[in-house]
């Protein structure tokens, strides 16, 4: 993690400053077919600077005002002229911030992209028309002044869920257990996930300015096929942490440019409803009716990384 340190009076101190969820909208229009393309992000930037007299003798003159952060989000905005990723336009913006600013060491951008997707219109694309989506893509870029660079993405509200081909059995049994063994229940999460890239120099990143796009939509679609299976059929799934281990272990064997994955996966309970008065049941569940929750639920989390990596 990039770091500014510093001694003050035999304590150590460390401090950042940016400007948190700075929202830009940026369309793209194509004269000749009249396609518009459009991205909406929300970006958070930290930077990483000797700005120490600020803090401690009221002299802010190594300062890059926040809202100088703010508005450089807009002006490169503009000057992106062709449609680019969000992992892209971070890597950009860590860049310029580095670069420009002969205090700032290092820079931290995260952006969340929400998801608009083209409208169908009987099966055909609209040319300017969108509707919001659910997931969201998410991204890091730890940008140095060296050049070094640290990417992750990920996807957030990845919410799935399967009706069967899911149990748990085997678990530990004492006097505290209640729940009863299973190889028949719903399977319902809301997927979390970040992956590193493997990517360690900003001249080292993919020329093609919508790689990481693909990437995500790619790495989004192992995650989701890993955790349905062929659509007849499915896959059983053991229990929650055996389906994220194959999720982050399909992701990882599938493109070699990506170094780890974090996974968090809630388990989210679909309760069994039975009902009965004194004498008599009103409802007996038979694998059809439930109690939707969302919580308390289950926490599952993992790391997958490669050998050499740390996420
Ligand atoms: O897939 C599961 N993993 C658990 O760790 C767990 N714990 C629990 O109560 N139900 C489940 N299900």
């Amino acid at each position: 993690m990039a770091r500014e340190e510093h001694q003050l009076e035999g304590l150590n101190f460390e401090q950042r400053h940016g400007k948190a969820r700075v929202r830009v909208a940026r369309v793209w229009r194509d004269t000749k077919s009249g396609n518009h393309y459009m991205v909406e992000w929300n970006v958070s930037i930290s930077l990483l600077s000797d700005c120490l007299n600020a803090y401690v003798r009221d002299d802010n003159s190594d300062i890059v005002a926040t809202d100088t952060i703010k508005n450089t989000v807009y002006v490169k905005a503009k000057e992106c002229t062709e449609q680019l990723s969000a992992e892209k336009f971070a890597v950009l913006l860590g860049t310029h911030f580095t670069s420009f600013y002969k205090q700032v060491t290092a820079a931290i951008v995260n952006i969340v992209e929400k998801p608009w997707e083209r409208v169908l219109i009987d099966g055909q694309q609209h040319q300017h028309g969108f509707q919001l989506g659910s997931e969201r893509h998410t991204t890091e870029a730890i940008v140095k002044k060296s050049g070094g660079l640290q990417l992750t993405s990920g996807v957030e509200a990845l919410s799935v869920l399967k009706t069967t081909q899911s149990g748990f059995e085997g678990f530990v049994r004492d006097k505290y257990t209640a729940l009863p063994e299973t190889r028949e229940r719903m399977l319902a999460t809301e997927v979390t996930a970040s992956w590193k890239y493997s990517y360690e120099y900003v001249s080292s990143i993919p020329q093609n300015p919508l790689y990481f796009t693909q990437r995500y939509l790619d790495v989004k679609k192992v995650l989701v096929n890993t955790f349905f299976g062929p659509p007849k059929g499915g896959v059983y799934s053991a229990s929650v942490q055996s389906t994220l281990f194959q999720m982050a272990k399909a992701v990882i064997n599938s493109f070699p440019d990506i170094s780890a994955i974090r996974l968090k996966m809630p388990n989210i309970h679909f309760l069994p409803v039975n009902i009965s008065s004194k004498d008599n049941s009103i409802v007996k569940f038979n694998d059809d009716v439930y109690l939707p929750t969302d919580e308390p639920h289950g926490s599952i989390e993992a790391t997958l990384s490669r050998f050499w990596s740390k996420m």
